[in-house]
């Protein structure tokens, strides 16, 4: 049996805009209220897969989801027609209107955490989505994930999908984005790293002062519980609060794992040498690369403007690793001049690959938060729509899709227009047939 790791990319949806809605992440500020181009954004996170499956990597794609959100604007109690909804929540709140056009879940690493089968105990492959609660605009995500996923993922026999937590902030969960697994290969059990900010029992506990802890220690370990993951395979450790402080919203802001390399800035954890320590321990005798980036060749600023870290590392079928980079990281000097060392360090990662995310990068999402990892063996990927896997004829079809249906401008003040609605459900409802999924949506019910 074959084992491996595949991608699963979030197509970005038709409303891809620039709201400024998380606080805590600086791009997403920094750009509020800019002009996006939704094509553009589905066109380059699209070419990025593609790249990957010409690589030889198995990637998919998972669906958007449905905005302007009329569900949760008539839950709180918008009514009418849905243009009377879209002009009243305009008029009279239009910060929840914002929050309800988001295209957010295209960063599908912040979609679920994922435990692979060699794993988990019962030897199924175990799915959480994560619940977003701290910002409103993703609080309204993970319903329609668990759909889409189970859409995706929709054999019994292989896949296990669990409810998202509770809806509070005890249980802040941001999925696959503070989740990183270590291991020998990946049909083998791994050490799964989970990252909190803040422990919401322990009030006494480091936590930042100016931006939010997105994650709970007690959202990572009630995952681990439902994943049926061992003590000994599991390492929870405490991000260091001042990177938060200074826009790193989610760890995988400052740190990616593939395999069994650990790549991290060296002011990512707190009690790095004791948590490096655990990590080891647990994984046992065979080789493990740590590359600690150090401040002096990489400030925080610089990581957090380039997203350094927010690389994708993936393992060629040749064996050798590749690290997948926004562009971003080699119009910035320091940055780019440790990329071009890194290949020279004599770990397995021996190429870096620029994409232009940059329609994502506007709102601090890089290649590594446009990706769900699911490492699988032959056997589950049999057992995934196959409608959902990147291909020549998928690339094709979707492409000419967003041709079709996507927007080339969208500003904030364009999100109350009726005709957006229109054009957004009639693109997803044709989605659904291309992608095979059933009536995943809100509307279709
Ligand atoms: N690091 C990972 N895995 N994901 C990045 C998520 C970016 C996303 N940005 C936004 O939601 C901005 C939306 C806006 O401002 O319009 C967020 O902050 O949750």
């Amino acid at each position: 049996m074959k084992h491996f790791e595949a991608n699963f990319d979030g197509l970005v949806g038709p409303t891809h805009n620039y709201a400024g809605l998380s606080f805590g992440n600086v791009a997403s500020l920094n750009n509020a209220a800019a002009t996006s181009n939704p094509r553009a954004a589905a066109k380059q996170g699209l070419k990025k897969a593609k790249a990957l499956a010409d690589m030889g990597m198995v990637q998919g794609m998972l669906a958007p989801q449905e905005r302007p959100d009329l569900h949760t604007l008539r839950r709180i109690g918008f009514s009418g027609t849905d243009a009377e909804i879209l002009n009243k929540a305009a008029k009279e709140a239009p910060a929840l209107l914002r929050a309800c056009c988001s295209a957010s879940s295209m960063w599908t690493a912040n979609a679920a955490t994922v435990s692979p089968s060699a794993d988990t105990h019962d030897g199924k492959l175990h799915f959480t989505p994560a619940n977003l609660v701290d910002k409103l605009h993703r609080s309204i995500e993970p319903e329609t994930t668990g759909n889409i996923l189970a859409a995706t993922f929709n054999n019994s026999r292989h896949f296990a999908h669990h409810q998202h937590l509770p809806e509070h902030s005890s249980f802040g969960d941001e999925g696959a984005a503070n989740h990183t697994r270590l291991c020998k290969n990946y049909g083998n059990a791994g050490v799964e790293l989970f990252v909190y900010g803040q422990e919401a029992t322990n009030p006494a506990a480091p936590k930042p002062s100016k931006y939010p802890a997105r994650q709970t220690l007690e959202a990572s370990q009630a995952i681990a519980r439902l994943h049926q993951l061992d003590d000994e395979n599991t390492v929870f450790i405490s991000q260091n609060p001042d990177v938060i402080d200074q826009g790193v919203f989610h760890n995988d802001v400052i740190a990616v794992g593939n395999q069994n390399v650990l790549f991290y800035h060296e002011q990512a954890f707190l009690n790095t040498k004791r948590k490096l320590d655990e990590i080891k321990h647990k994984f046992g005798d065979s080789e493990l690369h740590f590359i600690e980036v150090p401040t002096s060749k990489v400030a925080i600023q610089d990581a957090v403007k380039s997203y350094l870290f927010n690389t994708q590392i993936i393992t060629l079928p040749s064996g050798e690793m590749a690290i997948i980079a926004p562009t971003n990281c080699q119009e910035n000097e320091a940055v780019h001049a440790y990329l071009n060392e890194v290949v020279t360090l004599g770990s397995p990662i021996k190429q870096v690959n620029y994409f232009d995310v940059k329609q994502s990068m506007q709102n601090g999402g890089g290649p590594a938060c446009l990706r769900l990892r699911v490492a699988m063996n032959d056997m589950e990927l049999a057992a995934v729509n196959q409608h959902t896997l990147m291909n020549d004829a998928l690339f094709t079809r979707l492409n000419a899709w967003v041709d079709k249906h996507y927007r080339d401008r969208l500003s904030v003040d364009d999100l109350a227009d009726p005709q957006v609605l229109i054009e957004s459900r009639t693109a997803l409802d044709e989605l659904t047939q291309i992608m095979k999924l059933g009536s995943v949506y809100q509307f279709q019910k």
